[in-house]
C-alpha cells in the first residue's frame, strides 16, 4: 500500500495521532539505455519560503552528519475502539548519498515509517530531523515547505497523468514546485535522459512499459533536485527485468543526482543493490 491511499488527500482509514502531539503539530512520486545519462543541469527551486532550506554539503558526503535521523519514533492509530501500535519505537539514519531499503512484511509498519520520513504524518512520540528541520514539531504547512523543495515521492503504481506525455509530466513537476520556465527544458530533458527515456519522451503512459512508466516517475521525481527520494514499492508492479532496471537507474541517480534514495521492498532479489537495509518486524528493527 503507498501513501496515495492516505496521504494528506487520501486519507485510508484514521490519521490523526491517537497519542499526545506537539501543540503546534499538523501533500505530499529502460529502453533507450542507461548509458544515455547526461551531465547535470541546475534547476534551483524558487518558491518564496520563509523556512530556511538546509543544504548538505555534496563534497564531503563521506564525512558528512546523516540528512535524517529518527529517534524513539512511535505511531498509533485508533481503529474500531482499539489502539493499534504500528511503530514501536524506531532509530534510523539516512547518510547522504545512499540507498537504504526498509524490508518487512505486509504490515510490519513500513509505509507508516515512510510517511513519517516524507514529512506527512508524524509520530506520537519520537523525534524526526530532516536535513535539520524538527519535522516531528513542525506543523504541516512548514513540512510541506521543505517537501516540496527537497523530497521527492515515487509510488508502486506510478502515480503520471495519463493524457499527458512523458516530458509533460516531467515538466509539470517542475511546474507544481515553482522552477522558472526557462529552466525546464535543459532540466526536462536531462531527467528523462538520466533515466533512459531519450527516445520515449513525447510518449503517454499507455504507450510506455510499466518500466518505462516507473523511470518517467523517477524522472518526474528527482526533477526539482531533491535530496531524499522516498520510494514505497517501487518495483512491486514490474517483472524482475524491469525492476532490475530500476535499480540501476536508483544507482546512477544517487551518482550522479547527489541524492538518497529511502525505498520500501518485499523483494529479497533486490537487497544486494541496498547500501543498507532496515529489516522491520512488528512495527521495530531487527538486526539480522
Ligand atoms: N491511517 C491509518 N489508520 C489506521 N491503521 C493504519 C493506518 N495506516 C496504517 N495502518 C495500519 O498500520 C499497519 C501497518 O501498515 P503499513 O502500511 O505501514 O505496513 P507496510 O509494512 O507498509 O505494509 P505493506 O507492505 O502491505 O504496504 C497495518 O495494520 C495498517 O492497517
Amino acid at each position: 500500500m503507498g501513501w496515495l491511499k492516505r496521504s494528506a488527500a487520501h486519507t485510508k482509514k484514521e490519521t490523526t495521532p491517537t497519542g499526545p502531539l506537539p501543540a503546534n503539530a499538523g501533500d505530499m512520486p529502460v529502453e533507450g539505455g542507461l548509458s544515455e545519462s547526461a551531465a547535470g543541469v541546475e534547476a534551483v527551486v524558487r518558491t518564496p519560503s520563509p523556512v530556511p532550506i538546509l543544504q548538505p554539503n555534496r563534497n564531503e558526503s563521506a564525512v558528512l552528519e546523516p540528512i535524517l535521523t529518527v529517534s524513539g519514533v512511535e505511531r498509533s492509530f485508533q481503529v474500531g475502539g482499539q489502539q493499534l501500535h504500528v511503530l514501536k519505537g524506531i532509530d534510523m539514519e539516512l547518510q547522504p548519498n545512499r540507498l537504504v531499503m526498509l524490508r518487512g512484511r505486509s504490515g510490519s509498519g513500513k509505509t507508516t515509517l515512510l510517511n513519517m520520513i516524507g514529512g506527512l504524518d508524524q509520530p506520537n512520540r519520537g523525534e524526526i530531523f530532516f536535513l535539520g528541520h524538527p519535522f516531528h514539531q513542525w506543523n504541516d504547512d512548514k513540512r510541506t515547505q521543505v517537501r516540496r523543495k527537497r523530497i521527492g515521492f515515487i509510488f508502486q503504481s506510478f502515480a503520471l497523468m495519463p493524457l499527458l506525455s512523458a516530458w509533460e509530466n516531467v515538466e509539470l513537476a517542475l511546474r507544481m514546485a515553482g522552477v522558472p520556465r526557462s529552466e525546464w527544458k535543459p532540466r526536462v530533458q536531462h531527467c528523462l535522459e538520466l533515466v533512459g527515456l531519450s527516445k520515449r519522451m513525447h510518449h503517454r503512459p499507455f504507450e510506455l512499459s510499466g518500466g518505462e512508466q516507473q523511470r518517467v516517475a523517477i524522472a518526474k521525481a528527482i526533477a526539482h533536485r531533491p535530496t531524499l527520494l522516498l520510494a514505497d514499492e517501487p518495483t512491486a508492479e514490474l517483472d524482475s527485468q524491469m525492476g532490475a532496471q530500476v535499480m540501476a537507474v536508483f544507482r546512477e541517480i544517487i551518482d550522479t543526482e547527489q541524492v538518497t534514495i529511502c525505498m520500501t521492498t518485499h523483494d529479497p532479489t533486490i537487497l544486494e543493490v541496498a547500501d543498507h537495509v532496515y529489516q522491520m518486524v512488528d512495527g521495530k528493527f531487527i538486526t539480522t
